[in-house]
């Protein structure tokens, strides 16, 4: 056990999806997983690992920003050995060709500040994601016909945005969609030497303005799961 998980030693699965929403790793557990059981739920941050073609696997919910995904990051590779860590979470798109329900792979994650930020004094460190990872999961993405988009994304700290010039000049370079948490995600994995992506799907538009409602981004968002499930399990 550690502060913020309940699991036993060997409870946690070297490879872990870590959806933001704790009810989104219930739903995909409960959907996608043989033997799954309940392995954590401290703070109602539910955890639950099972197996997925015979390989083990954890769901755990990692809330949302930054500072709370970095805790579970830290204590899931730290103190459970976890070795690959794939983020399954909601984005809003920032270029106009981009629609609801697309699939987004994050190659790099921009970020004005992390958790991690302090370590890097005046040198902009660049979270990238694991390579094989990456294409693994593009390769699913495409081989069911997926509406993918892999490219750079902007990690928030804030979901109601004061800085819409800052949002424009990131659309202005490329970046694709905006959530919370993958630049600390893919960072701490780098420290510890383990493997992250971040799969998204794209719950709102920033440009459009279109949105869907809470019950979709807590089960609708199936092909992102599945993806992530083949990225991280079906090429070991
Ligand atoms: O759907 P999840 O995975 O929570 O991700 C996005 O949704 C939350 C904001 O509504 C933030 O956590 C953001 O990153
Ligand atoms: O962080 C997020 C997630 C979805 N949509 C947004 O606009 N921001």
């Amino acid at each position: 056990m550690t502060i913020h998980i309940g699991a036993a030693p060997g409870d946690i699965a070297e490879t872990v999806l870590m959806p933001g929403d704790p009810y989104r790793a219930k739903w995909a557990a409960e959907r996608y997983l043989q033997d799954c059981r309940l392995v954590n739920e401290v703070r109602g941050m539910l955890g639950y690992t099972g197996t997925w073609r015979g390989k083990p696997v954890t769901i755990h919910g990692s809330g949302m920003g930054m500072p709370s995904l970095s805790i579970y990051a830290n204590e899931l590779i730290r103190d459970y050995g976890a070795r690959t860590l794939v983020r399954i979470g909601s984005c809003g798109a920032m270029q106009d060709h981009i629609e609801l329900r697309d699939v987004i792979v994050a190659m790099t994650a921009s970020a004005v500040s992390t958790p991690s930020r302090g370590i890097f004094r005046e040198m902009n460190f660049a979270p990238c994601a694991d390579w094989g990872l990456l294409r693994a999961a593009v390769a699913a993405a495409e081989a069911r016909g997926a509406r993918v988009h892999v490219g750079g994304i902007h990690s928030s700290d804030v979901f109601y945005d004061e800085r819409p010039d800052l949002g424009e000049q990131l659309s202005r370079h490329g970046v694709l969609a905006v959530e919370m948490e993958a630049a600390e995600l893919y960072t701490v994995a780098a420290r510890h030497g383990a493997r992250a992506l971040a799969v998204l799907t794209v719950s709102d538009h920033l440009i459009t303005h279109a949105a869907l409602p809470s019950e979709d981004r807590e089960r609708g968002f199936g092909e992102m799961v599945e993806i992530a499930l083949e990225a991280a399990l079906g090429t070991e």
